[in-house]
């Protein structure tokens, strides 16, 4: 039997996501063979890049989608938070994993009690942790999660960082010398849309072959989170959060500041639209 192709970043994160799917994939459609295809993508590249300045959308993901475009691979595997909501023409997302933890974590040195440096390369995490520690100064920091993990431990760049409980549950790091990791709670920091879920794109011809893959619940998060970021007109480089969990979304925006609402049963999709647009236009 022809083998399903993921085509996958080669970071280690991403090769862990790209484990996960083939053992994933193995369980709904058992004897299919899986191979993994990994790509460099410019984020990958250009380590140097301030994701800010010169971020731009699709980053991480481009050389994934136009491996799919051309045939080269079946599935291209995402954290659903690099993903941008505009997709090129003929690609679908097909299904997602079940949802990782979906909180960020404060890793700080150990003996800080508030950090005076923090580094993140996300205004999200930076427009919301401002709440907290408002005498602190922000720095960019890019690298794996090990590479940023030691460059705070060494302390050249910063005295903490935030990263997602998600990609350092999948590395199995769970503590780091002379570093502390503190849970943020979802009133101090609204996860990233996405974050935490592993995402499976396809051509819109393979679909429904890989539906079977897709975790519902999961699914439904995600899609109306994306909705609620499409709507605010939102890439990574803008502070707009936005998690659901159950009948409840929170939502954090740089404007709007941290908001909770109830989706009714059958009209999720509409209170999440009417939401956004309510917020857009008190911003007016
Ligand atoms: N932007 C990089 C990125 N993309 C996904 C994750 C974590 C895993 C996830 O959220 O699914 C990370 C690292 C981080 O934010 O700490």
């Amino acid at each position: 039997m022809d083998p399903i192709i993921l085509a996958t970043r080669g970071s280690p994160l991403a090769l862990k996501q790209a484990e996960l799917t083939r053992a994933h994939l193995a369980k709904v459609m058992p004897g299919r063979p899986v191979e993994i295809l990994k790509i460099k993508t410019t984020g990958d590249k250009r380590t140097q890049w301030s994701l800010e300045k010169q971020g731009g959308k699709g980053l991480f993901t481009k050389e994934l989608e136009e491996a799919l475009l051309n045939g080269q691979a079946h599935i291209a595997v995402h954290s659903a938070k690099d993903l941008p909501t505009e997709m090129p023409a003929g690609l679908e997302l097909a299904a997602f994993l079940p949802r990782e933890n979906p909180h960020d974590v404060l890793v700080v040195q150990e003996g800080v009690a508030k950090p005076k440096f923090i580094a993140t390369s996300s205004p999200r995490r930076r427009a919301q942790l401002k709440r907290c520690f408002p005498c602190t100064v922000w720095s960019e920091i890019r690298g794996n999660v090990d590479t940023r993990l030691k460059k705070v431990a060494n302390g050249h760049e910063a005295q903490a960082t935030i990263l997602a409980a998600a990609g350092l549950k999948r590395l199995g790091i769970d503590n780091w010398p002379g570093l502390v990791f503190k849970p943020l709670d979802f009133r101090q920091m609204v996860p990233a849309v996405g974050q935490g879920a592993v995402a499976l794109q396809t051509t819109t011809e393979l679909v429904s072959e890989f539906a079977i893959a897709d975790d519902k619940d999961t699914s439904r998060s995600v899609r109306l989170e994306r909705r609620f970021l499409a709507a605010m007109g939102g890439g990574c480089h803008v502070a707009t959060a936005g998690f659901v969990c159950g009948s409840k979304m929170l939502t954090f925006h740089e404007d709007h500041g941290f908001n909770e609402i109830t989706l009714p049963k059958g009209e999720e999709e509409k209170t999440v639209d009417d939401f956004a647009a309510s917020l857009i236009k008190t911003s007016d």
